[in-house]
């Protein structure tokens, strides 16, 4: 049996003061449990009937309530039905009290949300007992609610976290998913025009290829190169140049069935591939609709386009029996369409195939040429038609193939150069040996000599390209304003930032810039002023036509006063007669080049005929004493 000191040393460890409301009507009652309750150290807050127990709880929450059941105006009942009512107050343990003799509803009492119920006579310890166990009981479920509480909201913490760790891979799931597929794109399709590029092309024409190999059908692969392209590019810049390829994408997917696919190859070259239903006709007549569809214009930026095309067809079975065999058929027999004069097409044929192998050939022996030192450089004078005096030479590739006769000019070989790529290497050479010779030249006394080096545009977009050409006139030690290089009009139409820099700074090296074959490009006075430009040398087929062609003979002249309105030097080349040297210098052209002075000669004979100039300067070397005719020679 519990005692007194039992609750008394019980009530040292419980928390202090926890309290609790007495709601009797009857005064004895509530002092005695008062002071039951006082003296354990509870504060105790009596309340007379249901009203003023109501009231008090709502500026003071108590921990327990015991309550009398028989109230006068409100009994226990009805004030527990309150109290479970109201949410600040529903947790309140309450136990009621009733008196032996009164008739205490026990289930109405739990129905109504007490915890328990004494019944008088009270006996201190039974209420003390049951007071602490509710108490208890009430601290625990705070407790365990509170733990519920602190675990719901780390499990939410969890879960959000989870969710937001799931969003996060599913976005990175989706990233991966868009840039595998992106790249996939990029890998088979080209990004310009958005057609399949040479890998998915090849693809597709094997697997054609297989199926016409199982069902002994026939294709047709239509390689098209467009005629104009480049002229465009250079001239209108690259954006142009990218919308018309966009268009001429187009243009080209509206001229397929279903089933025969296009791609880009790269730059302005296009192929086709056709399942041929008929006979080997077919692809003459879509070529034809290709080629018809290509000769319209094509509007960009307020300009009208005529592009135009040429085609080679390659057939299977017929001209190879893989993709390899049928591209190189087919790309073969269009350069023979470009040879024909353009805007045409070629089936590929035996013939062509003999060409094509040349070429390639031709490709493999320059290289072979190259390293085995067969390439030379010989000189054709720049000369001032007032003095006859030689000033400069351009330097011209040659090519030396031993037991054949004399040196090949290099038109017979330029253009395998720059498809190769050769062009790069052989321009590094030329430029060091031009600039060595001039060197030579200074030693031996011809001083003022200068030199003219021809550029390929492909050499002035190298990377290194100024650091080499710094390099070589320091190796020679050469000053750069004796240095002309002759660049093409599209290298200054290419107006990249790259291009403008590179100019500029040849410019402010002190190199001398001419602009060759003047007047077959875009001829534009405005990017003549934009340029550190230093010369304009006339094309000779204009040259050509002085006297003879009205048109030809104007733009001669257009182009003298031209650079002279720029204080522009302007120089006229091929020159082979004396009544185009009379036209020349009439009109304000005083340098020239050409047959009539000097075919491009070896080194050694440009030297006798510098010194010859300084022994006898009055004396003119040209045609007057029979040296038109001197022929190349080593
Ligand atoms: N009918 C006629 N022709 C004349 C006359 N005077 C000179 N020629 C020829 O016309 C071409 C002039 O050179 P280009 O316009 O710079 O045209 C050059 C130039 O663009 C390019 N080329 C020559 N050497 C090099 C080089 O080292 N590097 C690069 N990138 N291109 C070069 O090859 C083109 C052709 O060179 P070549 O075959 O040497 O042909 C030379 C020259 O032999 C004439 O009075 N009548």
């Amino acid at each position: 049996m519990t005692t007194a000191s039992d609750i008394a040393r019980d009530n040292v460890d419980r928390p202090p003061r926890e309290r609790i409301l007495i709601v009797d009507d009857t005064p004895a009652n509530l002092r005695l449990l008062k002071h039951i309750l006082d003296e354990h150290g509870y504060s105790v807050h009596p309340a007379s009937d249901g009203e003023t127990a109501l009231r008090f709880v709502q500026s003071t929450l108590p921990d327990l309530i015991l309550l009398d059941v028989i109230m006068p105006a409100m009994d226990g009942y009805t004030v527990c039905d309150r109290l479970k009512a109201d949410a600040r107050t529903r947790d309140i343990p309450i136990i009621f009290i009733s008196s032996a003799d009164q008739e205490l509803d026990k289930v109405k009492a739990f129905a109504s949300g007490g915890v328990d119920y004494i019944v008088r006579p009270l006996q201190a310890e039974e209420v003390l007992a049951r007071i602490k166990t509710h108490l208890a009981l009430r601290h625990l479920r705070k407790g365990l609610e509170q733990r519920v509480l602190e675990r719901t909201a780390e499990l939410m913490e969890r879960t959000a976290e989870l969710l937001e760790a799931n969003d996060k891979l599913r976005a990175e799931n989706l990233e991966r998913k868009q840039a595998e597929e992106r790249i996939l794109y990029m890998a088979h399709y080209d990004a310009l025009t958005g057609l399949p590029n040479r890998v998915l092309f090849q693809d597709r024409v094997t697997q054609a290829i297989a199926q016409a190999h199982r069902n002994g059908g026939r294709l047709a692969l239509l390689f098209i190169d467009l005629d104009y392209f480049k002229h465009i590019n250079d001239s209108l810049g690259h954006q142009v140049g990218d919308r018309l390829l966009q268009l001429v994408a187009d243009c080209l997917r509206q001229c397929l069935r279903e089933g025969d696919s296009v791609a880009r190859l790269g730059g302005d070259e296009f192929v086709v591939s056709l399942i041929l239903l008929h006979a080997g006709d077919d692809a003459a007549w879509v070529a034809q609709k290709i080629l018809a569809s290509l000769d319209q214009p094509f509007v960009v930026a307020n300009h009208e386009l005529h592009v135009g095309g040429s085609i080679g067809i390659g057939l299977y079975p017929d001209d190879g029996d893989d993709v390899e065999s049928l591209m190189r058929a087919a790309d073969a027999a269009m350069y023979v369409a470009k040879e024909n004069g353009r805007g045409c097409y070629r089936y590929f044929t035996p013939a062509i195939n003999k060409r094509a192998r040349q070429r390639l050939e031709l490709g493999t022996r320059l290289r072979r040429a190259f390293a085995q030192d067969e390439l030379a450089l010989h000189y054709q004078p720049q000369v001032d038609m007032e003095s006859g005096h030689i000033f400069s030479a351009e330097a011209l590739l040659r090519w030396r193939q031993p037991g054949k006769g004399g040196p090949i000019p290099c038109g017979a070989f330029i253009e395998i150069a720059e498809e190769t790529g050769l062009i790069l290497p052989i321009g590094q050479w030329v430029l060091r040996q031009a600039c060595q010779q001039l060197r030579l030249w200074h030693d031996a006394g011809h001083v003022a000599m200068r030199i003219a080096v021809n550029l390929s545009p492909r050499q002035f977009y190298q990377a290194n390209f100024l650091a080499s050409i710094k390099a070589i006139l320091e190796e020679t030690g050469l000053s750069p304003t004796m240095l002309d290089l002759e660049i093409t009009e599209g290298v200054l139409l290419q107006r990249s930032e790259d291009n403008i820099a590179t100019l500029k700074e040849l410019g402010n090296m002190g190199i001398q810039l001419s602009v060759d074959d003047f007047g077959t490009g875009y001829s534009s006075l405005g990017y003549l002023q934009r340029f550190p430009v230093h010369a304009l040398k006339i094309d000779q087929s204009f040259v050509r036509g002085i006297g003879s062609s009205p048109g030809d003979t104007a733009l001669v002249t257009a182009i003298i006063a031209m650079a002279q309105s720029l204080h522009l030097k302007v120089l006229a080349e091929g020159v082979e007669s004396l009544e185009q040297v009379h036209f020349l210098k009439a009109h304000g052209c005083l340098a020239a080049q050409g047959y009539y002075y000097s075919r491009a000669v070896a080194a050694d004979i440009l030297a006798g005929l510098l010194h010859e100039q300084e022994v006898s300067p009055t004396r003119c070397a040209w045609p007057g004493n029979g040296e038109m005719q001197r022929e190349e020679e080593e």
